[in-house]
């Protein structure tokens, strides 16, 4: 990827880093390398994430999933960094076969989903780290009851994934169901580039290797210096920022296909450095439609963002035709990537106007290798600030509470979730 932090500097916006600062934070990304290139060589729990692009064995991906390649439609129970990874890559460069997600247990929804899937024709990959999760084993159990209700034999059409022990793990042994192992020393937000990501993406026909050595040639290219690593300057100038107004980091792609990826990168950022009163509140947003609604508090709002201006610089096009209409002449003539263009620099001028931190990145189209350094860089990107401003980027116990108050309350064991100060 291509950073430019041009317009989060101090020379553009009254809340930008001075040149000076990013100067002395520059010895800090120095020390924060060290830590980290240890972390990844002692395969700490962790930095062991920026090893998967060499880890990852793509071939056992394959293999596993060899017996669903006849699925029409594939859906991937899982939630967080067990289905954000696989829908970001399957989103935005998967074939024909229906990807589907079910990361949340609204009864509605999975009813209008069941209602719609070919279940005979339909795999499905559980996807679970720990093996615990309430809303994944949830969703699961009834897609199963719903699969045998319609006659099909749930075991041949299921594919797990899992850490080495919990309740899947169990249920995988039980019923003797293909696996794939979640690698050790990997959290969920962290496991795009492992199986947990690329599963699915394979069966949906991703050049999941290409994935892999897209991610393998920004890793190749990192050194201890925000000027010569995108990631670090990437991560760098968002903590920058932070320290200063920036508690807001929104992510806004021009591109419809990479609207899961700013979804992604808000559990990157949240989970990770949401810690110890710290953290920066990451909001998604897409380009161009919401320069027609979130752009105005953008521009005119407080000065407490940095807003993330992602595109691809090639991909398809479409002409717009000509149309005799008075006032439209200006459109005749130009593609509609032409104006997707027109729109984004439109955006990031604007933005510069109003003194508002802007940081522009750049991919060279959306295709595996783009993709793959993508997520990887942003995850070095994430765990950079992480060691800047010094937090346990890999847990995530504020969410853990969340989810033992949940199953307390499910097995009658706390009688109320919170105090409440009611107004009907
Ligand atoms: O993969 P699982 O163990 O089911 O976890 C799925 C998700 O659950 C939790 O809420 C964690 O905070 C997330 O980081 C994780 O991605």
């Amino acid at each position: 990827m291509r950073v430019d932090i041009a317009n989060a500097l101090a020379e553009t916006s009254p809340v930008g880093v001075p040149r000076e600062a990013l100067d002395r934070l520059d010895d800090r990304v120095a020390t924060a390398h060290e830590t980290i290139q240890n972390g990844r060589e002692e395969d700490a729990f962790g930095y062991a994430s920026l090893n998967l692009p060499e880890t990852t064995d793509p071939d056992a991906i394959r293999a596993a999933v060899a017996p669903f390649a006849d699925a029409t439609a594939v859906l991937t129970v899982g939630i967080g960094g067990s289905a954000l990874g696989a829908a970001t890559l399957a989103t935005a460069l998967g074939d024909d076969t229906e990807t589907y997600f079910l990361d949340n247990v609204d009864p509605a929804h999975l009813r209008s989903l069941l209602d719609e899937l070919p279940l005979a024709e339909t795999a499905v990959n559980v996807v679970s780290r720990s093996g615990t999760t309430a809303e994944t084993l949830a969703n699961f159990l009834v897609v199963r009851e719903e699969m045998a209700a319609a006659g099909v034999d749930w075991t041949e059409r299921t594919l797990v994934t899992t850490g080495p022990s919990g309740n899947l793990r169990d249920l995988a042994e039980e019923y003797d169901l293909p696996a794939l192992d979640v690698p050790t020393g990997v959290p969920g937000r962290f496991s795009a580039l492992s199986t947990v990501g690329l599963a699915v993406p394979a069966i949906a026909g991703v050049d999941i290797e290409g994935v892999l050595a897209g991610a393998r040639s920004a890793a190749a290219d990192m050194t201890g210096s925000l000027f010569e690593t995108p990631a670090y300057a990437y991560g760098a100038t968002l903590f920058a920022l932070d320290r200063r107004e920036a508690s807001v980091a929104a992510m806004m792609p021009y591109a419809e296909s990479l609207e899961p990826f700013a979804e992604w990168f808000a559990q990157l950022w949240a989970e990770s450095l949401g810690k110890d009163g710290l953290g920066q509140t990451p909001v998604r947003a897409l380009g161009a439609t919401d320069q027609h609604s979130q752009l105005q508090l953008y521009r005119a709002g407080p000065l407490d963002k940095v807003v993330t201006l992602l595109r691809p610089t090639t991909g398809p096009d479409h002409p717009i035709p000509n149309a005799d209409l008075d006032g439209l002449d200006y459109l005749g003539g130009n593609s509609l990537r032409e104006l997707l263009d027109a729109e984004f620099e439109a955006t990031e001028a604007s933005l510069a106007k109003s003194g508002q931190p802007t940081v522009t990145v750049e991919i060279e189209r959306v295709n595996s290798e783009s993709l793959g350094a993508l997520l990887f860089e942003m995850e070095a990107a994430c765990i950079l600030a992480g060691e800047l401003y010094d937090v346990e980027t890999f847990t995530q116990p504020a969410v853990e509470w969340g989810k033992e108050r949940a199953r307390q309350l499910l097995r009658g064991e706390s009688a109320q979730a919170s105090d409440r100060l009611v107004v009907e």
